[in-house]
């Protein structure tokens, strides 16, 4: 793995939200989350909506407070800086949103949108003539003229306001982007075009990305490393080619297996169907959160929350997975399908 960037380390954010049916107040969306992201690789983050994948995001944007754990980037903390500091932190992580109709402000011209960071880190471009020629540098960067500053929002298309999202993202030099679903609201053409100019930023600029996206197609194309995510925990994280070719746990296999457009090992062909809904935040289950739901799931799964163990896969090649019966990696998705009924 490259050098580590971003270490988050038993990341934990709870809400307090009206009264469930058993009485909690406590919604826990993120339950001891701890990852790392390498400078310049994509960390793939994958899980059902609700699993606590925006909250991620938004607490590594600062935009949420934890209750527990820390975020360090290259050893610092952010949530104990203040003043400039802070304000530098920031500048470190930025976001590009999914619905890039929704997400730029309609009144302004992409020059402005582009600039608009630039209010609160006057510093970056202090005058008017060095923000107009960085805005030009930047819309060329992602394949726009500096010429379509001076447009509106509405006079381009989907892909293209996409690009405008990626370049404000740019606009601050970050280290990290946060890329929240950026393709899926785009044609699918026009999606392979985005996801090329993200890979070639990334080379040119050395940016690490967390690519949020519930297709897993597009993930496994994209991702160095993916995390999966359930009711708030990471249940297994890898190398994407390990995790896809190996899944461990069940509920990666089974969110692999629905997926029908994954080329796994030629495998990938049944589905498995997982008992009951997702349960709510509010109420996990005891031990371990994905056991209502696992064709696996033993009397221990009840009692006691499975730590995060090291699996080495036939290849030598290893991953963590929090499964106390993890799946058999010689075997394969296969064996897991046929284990669990599939369709
Ligand atoms: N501000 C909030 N107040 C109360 N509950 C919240 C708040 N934000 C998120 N939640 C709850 O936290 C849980 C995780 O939500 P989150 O939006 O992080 O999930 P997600 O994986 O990003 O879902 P999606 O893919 O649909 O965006 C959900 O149960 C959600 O209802």
């Amino acid at each position: 793995m490259p050098e580590p960037l971003l270490s988050i380390e038993g990341l934990s954010k709870t809400f307090h939200v009206a009264k469930s049916a058993s009485g909690n107040t406590r919604l826990r969306a993120l339950d001891g989350i701890s990852l790392t992201v390498g400078r310049g690789e994509t960390l793939g983050l994958v899980g059902e909506s609700g699993c606590g994948k925006s909250t991620l995001a938004r607490t590594l944007m600062m935009l949420e407070t934890p209750d527990e754990g820390t975020v360090s980037f290259e050893g610092t903390n952010p949530f104990g800086l203040k003043g400039k500091e802070l304000l530098a932190w920031r500048r470190r992580v930025q976001m590009v949103f999914q619905d890039p109709f929704a997400s730029l402000n309609a009144r302004m011209s992409a020059g402005d949108i582009i600039a608009e960071p630039w209010a609160t880190h006057r510093s970056l471009y202090p005058t008017a003539k060095a923000r107009a020629d960085r805005v030009g540098e930047l819309l060329q960067m992602v394949g726009l003229r500096a010429s379509d500053a001076r447009k509106s929002p509405q006079e381009f298309s989907g892909g293209q306001r996409q690009r405008i999202g990626i370049a404000r993202a740019l606009a601050l030099n970050p280290d990290v982007i946060i890329l929240d679903e950026p393709v899926s609201a785009l044609d699918l053409s026009v999606q392979a075009q985005v996801l090329n100019l993200l890979n070639e930023l990334q080379k040119e600029l050395g940016v690490s990305y967390i690519f949020i996206s519930h297709d897993l197609t597009v993930v496994r194309h994209v991702a160095d490393r993916v995390a999966v995510m359930y009711l708030g925990r990471i249940i297994e994280t890898g190398e994407t080619e390990e995790v896809f070719d190996h899944p461990r746990h069940p509920y990666t296999a089974a969110l692999m297996s629905a997926s029908p457009k994954l080329d796994v090992s030629g495998a990938q062909r049944e589905r498995i169907v997982l008992k009951g809904e997702l349960p709510s935040p509010l109420d996990p289950p005891s031990g371990c959160r994905f056991r209502t739901r696992c064709w696996k799931a033993q009397d221990i799964c009840a009692e006691v929350a499975p730590e995060p163990q090291v699996l080495t896969a036939p290849d030598g090649r290893r991953h963590l997975a929090e499964c106390h019966f993890p799946l058999d990696a010689a075997k394969g998705l296969t064996s897991a399908t046929a284990a669990a009924g599939a369709l």
